[in-house]
């Protein structure tokens, strides 16, 4: 159940269903200077920002070798090097996905049942690399996941 766990928010790093989310500015803010500039950005009130969070999860400043599937990095002993606000796939304050929990379950009851009672295998109509489909507002492979259920026998 720890390896469903860690696959799981791996998973969810790489390909969070929601790729970005906008929030309005309740308040002015100054955002403090970046690494390599001294110049502050001021939010003003009312303005809608985008938070990248497939850029994010993607950044290589945050995860190592952020294009490698590794379930480690959300070992107990690793998860404290997570930079808060970098790892985002259920949002995070007082909006975050009130559903998460469930989410979370149905997702591993429908694999741990999926793996119990089949083989499954990539589709050749699965195109590889999987490329983001423009089309959909949620982060959809271009042409579709195709896969195989072979039925095991038991
Ligand atoms: C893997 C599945 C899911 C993912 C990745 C997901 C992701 C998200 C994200 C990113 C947000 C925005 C959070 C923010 O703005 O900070 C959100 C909000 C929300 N989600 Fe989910 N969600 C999932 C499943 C569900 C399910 C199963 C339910 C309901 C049963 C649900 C109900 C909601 C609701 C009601 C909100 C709005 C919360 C608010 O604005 O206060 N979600 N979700």
């Amino acid at each position: 159940m720890h390896f469903l766990d860690r696959a799981l928010s791996e998973s969810l790093r790489l390909h969070p269903p929601a790729i970005f989310m906008s929030k309005v500015c309740t308040n002015a803010y100054m955002l403090p200077p970046c690494t390599d500039s001294n110049n502050k950005v001021k939010i003003e009130e009312g303005t809608t920002i985008i938070i990248p969070v497939y850029a994010l999860h993607r950044d290589g400043n945050y995860f190592p070798n952020p294009e490698t599937y590794n379930p480690d990095r959300f070992l107990d002993s690793n998860k404290s090097d997570i930079v808060k606000g970098s790892y985002l796939p259920f949002g995070e304050g007082p909006r975050t996905c009130i559903g998460m929990k469930f989410a979370i379950l149905q997702v591993k009851i429908a694999t741990i049942s999926i793996i119990q009672n089949f083989d499954v295998r990539v589709n050749k109509k699965t195109k590889e690399p999987l490329e983001i489909d423009p089309n959909f507002f949620l982060l959809l492979a271009k042409g579709g996941l195709w896969l195989d259920f072979h039925k095991r026998n038991q």
